[in-house]
């Protein structure tokens, strides 16, 4: 005790181990297309991504996915179908386990816009045969892996 005031100790947290989150990605279909956009945030900088982000507590993958496509383009999303799944082990401080849903826009016509422009450079239609590069890690793995998100008719 120091000048009468009491000192009280601190109390120290440790720090909690990382833990892998849980994503969800989105390939939203046009005809042939996907929408893919240029990644502005610091995993993955400056590859061409689907939308999506993390999942939140209590939520769906399909609710995320809308949510998610919704406050990056704009977007309403329609007919959302689970895919797959992959463990993306990014780096030493990024590992996420990301779900991957499959959806078609409700109106063909809605432009997509470019509401999180620190996070995108913009939003665009690519044709599936012709994929913009170089694409984020975990899309350019499945792309080599002969992946298709189009359903079998
Ligand atoms: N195309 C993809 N392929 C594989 N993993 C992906 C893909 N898109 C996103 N992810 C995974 C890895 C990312 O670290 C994680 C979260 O997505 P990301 O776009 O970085 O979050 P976000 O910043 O849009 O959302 P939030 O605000 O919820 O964190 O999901
Ligand atoms: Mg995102």
């Amino acid at each position: 005790m120091e000048n009468g005031v009491q000192q009280t100790p601190a109390t120290t947290t440790p720090p909690s181990p990382p833990i892998p989150k849980v994503g969800v990605a989105v390939f939203l279909l046009k005809g042939s297309k996907v929408l893919l956009g240029k990644r502005l945030s610091a995993v993955g900088h400056s590859t061409f991504a689907l939308p999506g982000g993390h999942l939140e507590f209590g939520e769906s993958f399909e609710e995320c996915a809308t949510r998610e496509v919704k406050e990056e383009t704009g977007l309403i999303i329609d007919k959302t179908e689970y895919l797959t799944v992959t463990n993306n082990v990014i780096s030493e401080k990024v590992h996420t386990v990301c779900v991957f849903i499959r959806a078609v826009p409700a109106d063909v016509n809605q432009k997509p816009e470019t509401l999180e422009p620190e996070k995108c450079a913009g939003w665009d239609w690519y044709e599936w045969n012709n994929l913009p590069k170089p694409l984020f890690g975990p899309l350019e793995d499945m792309v080599r892996s002969g992946f298709s998100p189009f359903p079998t008719t």
